[in-house]
């Protein structure tokens, strides 16, 4: 992985250090002194993914596999940041998909979620970009992949409604035509 430079740390810190001026505080009280860089850190560790690689991450942790029944990931839990507001969004993702002669270690699935989420996102995009990569690598028969988000950006602001919660579906392959692989899915999952 790619680190932010100081300088770059340094130069977001500014910013922050602007932004807490400008919404009124004293940027020189004990509590506010570290937070701008505190701020920049943080921001560059929940963004982590621009500077991540998808293969580096997998680590060539792909194995031959004979059979072709559904593997099943399920409550992978996620962090991100909602791209309109730059509120956190947060959830749990599930991936199913049927080999086609390889599988993936199981933690890697987990590790590509996190790959998408850390990020500025929306979860239409992450879910489609999971199941896309998955896909691609494993040119797996079929992917599917379910995640549900509770956005802060509709809880602590906006629309404010405490108890909604997103999901979103992207399906590949086998699972775009075949309604009993998916429903075998749903079925597993409410296990
Ligand atoms: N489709 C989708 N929309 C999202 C996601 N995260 C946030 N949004 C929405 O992005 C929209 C941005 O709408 P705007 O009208 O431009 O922004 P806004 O005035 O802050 O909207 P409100 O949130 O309704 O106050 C809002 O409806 C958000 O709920 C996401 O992951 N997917
Ligand atoms: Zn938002």
């Amino acid at each position: 992985m790619r680190e932010l430079s100081e300088e770059t740390i340094k130069e977001i810190a500014g910013h922050y250090e602007a932004i807490i001026r400008l919404l009124g505080e004293d940027i020189t009280r004990e509590g506010l002194l570290k937070t701008p860089m505190r701020a920049a850190k943080a921001m560059a560790y929940v963004t982590r993914g621009y500077r991540q690689d998808a293969d580096e991450i997998i680590n060539e942790a792909i194995f031959t596999h004979e059979g072709s029944k559904m593997v099943l990931v399920k409550d992978i839990e996620f962090y991100s940041l909602c791209e309109h507001h730059i509120l956190p969004f947060f959830g749990k993702v599930s991936i199913g998909y049927i080999p086609n002669g390889k599988t993936i270690g199981l933690s890697k699935l987990a590790r590509l979620v996190d790959f998408y989420a850390r990020r500025l996102q929306v979860q239409e995009r992450l879910t489609a970009q999971i199941c896309n990569l998955i896909m691609e690598k494993l040119n797996a028969k079929g992917v599917i992949v379910v995640c549900t988000g509770d956005h802060l950006c509709m809880k602590m602001r906006g629309v404010e409604k405490q108890n909604s919660a997103t999901t979103t579906i992207e399906t590949s392959g086998i699972f775009d035509e075949s309604p009993a692989l998916r429903d075998e899915f749903f079925k597993a999952l409410a296990h």
